[in-house]
């Protein structure tokens, strides 16, 4: 029902638009990307939110961020060189999960929680540098960058935002020794030579992108695949054999070990397939007439690709609803583009620029998790009272937090 109010809303809202007839009321749109970061990644409960607020019928405006800032995103941030300059944000934040889950042992512990930290540590290090989450980053505007861009999403006007998020921004600027997305941005917008102009609102806005974007996109990949293994222990027996007899006695998985698991890389492919964080990507625009099959598509249709749908199609999966990560072995198919079928961070000139760094986080935290502990359910639970529910957000993440109990794996440590 509710779906439905929604899918109205916004269709009304864009007839008014093409007809120049008196609009709506809607939210107040951002520089570049107009209102599709709601749109984007807020679909069921945003829509239905800022109906209360603004009117049932309302108008949203869909811009989007122009190709040439894509292309620099793609060529700092796709980079295999950034992901690894950022390893050690990686490996402080892993090491603090471990610390913190060796202090729960044998304990209920709410994984939700300790992942959205691990992210919110990793991405917020790429942001600000070696002083995030330090006591020098405490003064500064805010210390917690997923919950208070959430925080002014639904409370700041678009006058209020950019002035704080300048602010932050001037205040961090040159503090971290290593060159930092906020550093990489200022010289974006200071550099005359660039054949194009950006601007200080571009800055703001694609800094304020690649945060909501990187944050919960990975916590949340990472939380459906402890869901998925704990629900299917022969995968994780046979993902935790790989990464024990792989790793032999150590402290800990190092990131120049991941590229060895086969199969936990399957796993979280597997993973991606049936829980896309994003599961409906943001909507393309018809530039000319084309086909698809036996339908005509008129120019500037709004396209949605239904990623999650497709990840799940009978017709492209054997047995799509099963957790199987052997589907993927020996199998091409992978999430970097080029097959339809898997799309888990889009396609084409689109495509995530935060890729490599998305999935090599996924598969290093995953890694160490299943490395150092085993899991168990919670008492009395059975693995099938695992929830899988889904709940439309930021990103489409687990309804329910998922609470697990670590038990150490001494045997392994050297
Ligand atoms: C599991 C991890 C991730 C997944 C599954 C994911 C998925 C996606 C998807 C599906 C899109 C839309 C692509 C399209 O339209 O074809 C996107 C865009 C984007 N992602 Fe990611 N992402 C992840 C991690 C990250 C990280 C770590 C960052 C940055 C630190 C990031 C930054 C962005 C940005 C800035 C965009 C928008 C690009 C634009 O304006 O065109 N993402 N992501």
């Amino acid at each position: 029902m509710k779906e439905e109010k929604n899918k109205r809303i916004v269709e009304a809202s864009l007839y008014a638009a093409a007809k120049g007839i008196k609009l709506p009321p809607g939210p107040p749109k951002l520089p570049l990307i107009g209102n599709l970061h709601l749109l984007g990644n807020l679909r069921h409960r945003s829509l239905e939110n800022l109906s209360k607020k603004y009117d049932s019928i309302m108008l949203l405006q869909l811009d989007s961020a122009p190709m040439e800032m894509h292309k620099v995103f793609i060529s700092e941030l796709l980079s295999m060189k950034t992901v690894q300059s950022f390893a050690y944000a990686r490996e402080t934040e892993v090491d603090k999960l471990i610390t913190s889950l060796s202090q729960a042992l044998s304990e209920l512990v709410n994984l939700n929680e300790k992942i959205f930290a691990l992210a919110d540590g990793i991405i917020g290090t790429v942001a600000f540098g070696k002083i995030y989450g330090t006591d020098q980053f405490k003064d500064q505007v805010f210390p917690n960058v997923l919950g208070e861009a959430m925080n002014m999403l639904v409370s700041l006007s678009a006058e209020d935002f950019f002035p704080r998020i300048g602010r932050i921004i001037d205040a961090l600027t040159g503090i971290s020794e290593q060159e930092d997305f906020v550093d990489f941005l200022i010289r974006l917008m200071k550099d005359e030579s660039n054949s194009f102009k950006v601007s200080e609102n571009c800055v703001k806005v694609m800094f304020f992108d690649a945060f909501i974007g990187g944050i919960v996109t990975t916590s949340t990949t990472i939380l459906w695949a402890m869901s998925e293994l704990i629900k299917n222990p022969r995968v994780m027996n046979k993902v935790q054999a790989e990464i024990r007899n792989c790793i032999g006695k150590k402290a800990k998985v190092e990131g120049k070990d991941v590229s060895k698991l086969k199969y936990l890389k399957m796993v979280v492919k597997e993973t991606f397939r049936l829980h896309p964080p994003v599961p409906i990507l943001p909507p393309r625009e018809a530039m000319r007439e084309f086909k698809v099959g036996e339908f005509d598509i008129l120019p500037k249709t709004r396209i949605l690709v239904n990623v999650w749908a497709i990840g799940r199609d009978p017709n492209g999966w054997e047995n799509p609803n099963e957790f199987y990560p052997e589907r993927f072995d020996g199998s091409r198919i992978d999430f970097r583009g080029p097959d339809f079928n898997l799309l888990s961070f889009g396609a084409g000139r689109q495509i995530c620029p935060g890729l490599d760094m998305g999935a090599t986080n996924v598969e290093f935290t995953l890694a160490n998790m299943l490395y150092l502990f085993h899991w168990e359910l919670p008492n009395d639970m059975k693995r099938e009272d695992i929830s899988m529910e889904e709940e439309g957000g930021l990103a489409c993440q687990r309804r329910t937090p998922l609470w697990l109990v670590p038990i150490s794996n001494s045997s392994q440590l050297e």
